[in-house]
């Protein structure tokens, strides 16, 4: 008797993208009780409803697992709209894209069939909120993540009032300038807001980041930044500065050790890889890691497993590596004074912090920055135009954390003026001269 041929798989049944993830649907919004709200109408229609406060944990959130439909808000804290969803249609071209309060987000067409019941629920949400498909009350979260005064020019924030006099605000209008830059990092020249971009882009993921740049250029809040916009922010971040940790210690600080592994060990101790485990290990100053541990470091890197000194047991540990330096990190590579096997597992995604020399701009702002910090707790001062051309003449050697420790300084000189003069304005060594 002959086989039966297997009948080809008709085209009909390749199952639709849309059909991976069916009725679940990511909510992207920084607004708590708005997305509860639409949880709750979208449940109603039998939709399974996963929440992200974020545009980074929106994308992590699909890479973990599928979805239908992603409803996006308007205003993200982490992400800027526009850029977000060129990004998303590329990563995710079968996935639809829906926005929460009814305007277009995208220029395909629906690719979810069930888009209606979406667009219904966002309905019945908006219609108890107010009549306005464009307009969103203000809730304390979003008023919290509102993006400090500075950035009036980018995020259009102007409170509005309704007929019944309610307080609403609009979202982003589109014609606004997009954002790029992440709220912690003050600056908007180019290279700055390429560094926030770029923190974005690979925050979600696990991929090493190398970041260069001198010292007091910010290696360190992008790394924080990293952490932050990350899956991983729930865990620890732990940081350890390599130039600062005499080389025979530094194994078990990284690796961790077992009582009385070496003279002095009087206890086991989990090194800081360990400490870890789940989140994010900045490597501070990784140039400066002598060559033996690098071949260590590498190891780990590439089985994912350590020894704690004086113990044979491997330990599986999942971290991921940002690493820091002010060198040139290939440089040292290329004359062997680095490992190169290690430079390349570590600088997979490479972040680059511009002297403040090369963004001058940026001072006014980073003085209004800071200068609204120190105000927290004391009456606030204001600077005079002679002292802020002083900043601006400044060749800034420490960069921005030199510009912070200026201004503190000359904040404490000022003593009870309201207002900070040029004679206030002491730089490095002269600071220490009288
Ligand atoms: N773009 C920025 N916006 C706001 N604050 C900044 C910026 N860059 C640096 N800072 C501030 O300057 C100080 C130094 O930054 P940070 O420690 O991140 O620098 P770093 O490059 O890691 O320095 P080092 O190489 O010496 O470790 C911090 O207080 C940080 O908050």
């Amino acid at each position: 008797m002959a086989t039966p041929t297997p009948t080809p798989t008709p085209m009909s049944s390749v199952r639709p993208l849309h059909a991976i993830g069916a009725r679940t649907a990511i909510l992207a919004s920084a607004d708590a009780s708005f997305r509860e709200r639409v949880r709750e109408a979208l449940t109603g229609l039998r939709w399974q409803v996963r929440e992200a406060a974020g545009g980074a944990e929106a994308l992590a959130c699909l890479d973990a697992s599928p979805a239908e439909t992603v409803i996006l808000d308007s205003w993200l804290p982490d992400l800027e709209i526009r850029e977000f969803i060129t990004e998303f249609e590329r990563l995710h071209p079968g996935v639809d894209l829906v926005s929460a309060d009814g305007v277009s987000v995208s220029n395909t067409p629906a690719r979810s069939p069930r888009r209606n019941e979406i667009l219904y629920a966002l309905r019945r949400v908006q219609d108890a909120d107010g009549p306005l498909w464009d307009f969103e009350p203000i809730s304390s979260a979003r008023e919290a993540e509102k993006p400090a005064a500075t950035d009036g020019a980018i995020w259009n924030t102007a409170p509005l009032l309704s007929e019944a006099g309610k307080a609403k605000v609009r979202t982003p209008q589109k014609t606004a300038q997009p954002s790029l830059r992440l709220p912690e990092l003050i600056g908007a020249n180019p290279a700055m807001l390429e560094v926030s971009r770029r923190v974005r882009l690979v925050a979600a993921r696990s991929t090493a980041v190398l970041i260069e740049g001198p010292t007091g250029t910010g290696k360190e809040l992008v790394a924080r930044a990293l952490h932050r916009l990350s899956p991983r922010a729930g865990r620890s971040f732990v940081a350890l500065n390599c130039a600062a940790i005499p080389e025979a210690l530094l194994e078990a600080e990284l690796f961790g050790h077992t009582r009385g592994a070496f003279t002095g060990a009087v206890q086991g101790r989990v090194g800081r890889i360990e400490a870890a485990d789940g989140g994010t290990l900045f490597l501070d100053e990784i140039g400066e890691m002598p060559l033996p541990l690098q071949a260590k470091m590498l190891r780990f890197l590439e089985s994912g497993e350590l020894q704690r000194v004086g113990e044979n047991e491997p330990v599986r540990v999942d971290v991921r590596i940002v690493a820091a330096t002010h060198r040139r990190l290939h440089e040292l590579a290329a004359r062997s004074a680095f490992r190169a096997d290690l430079y390349y597992r570590l600088a997979v995604f490479l972040i680059r912090t511009p002297p403040l020399s090369e963004h001058p701009e940026d001072i006014p702002q980073m003085v209004e920055h800071f200068m609204e910090r120190m105000a927290s707790g004391s009456p606030a001062k204001s600077i005079s135009g002679s002292a802020m051309q002083r900043l601006k003449e400044h060749a800034w050697p420490g960069n921005v954390r030199e510009l912070e420790h200026t201004l503190e300084r000359a904040w404490i000189l000022a003593e009870e003026r309201s207002q900070i003069d040029a004679g206030d304005v002491e730089f490095g060594e002269s600071a220490h001269a009288h």
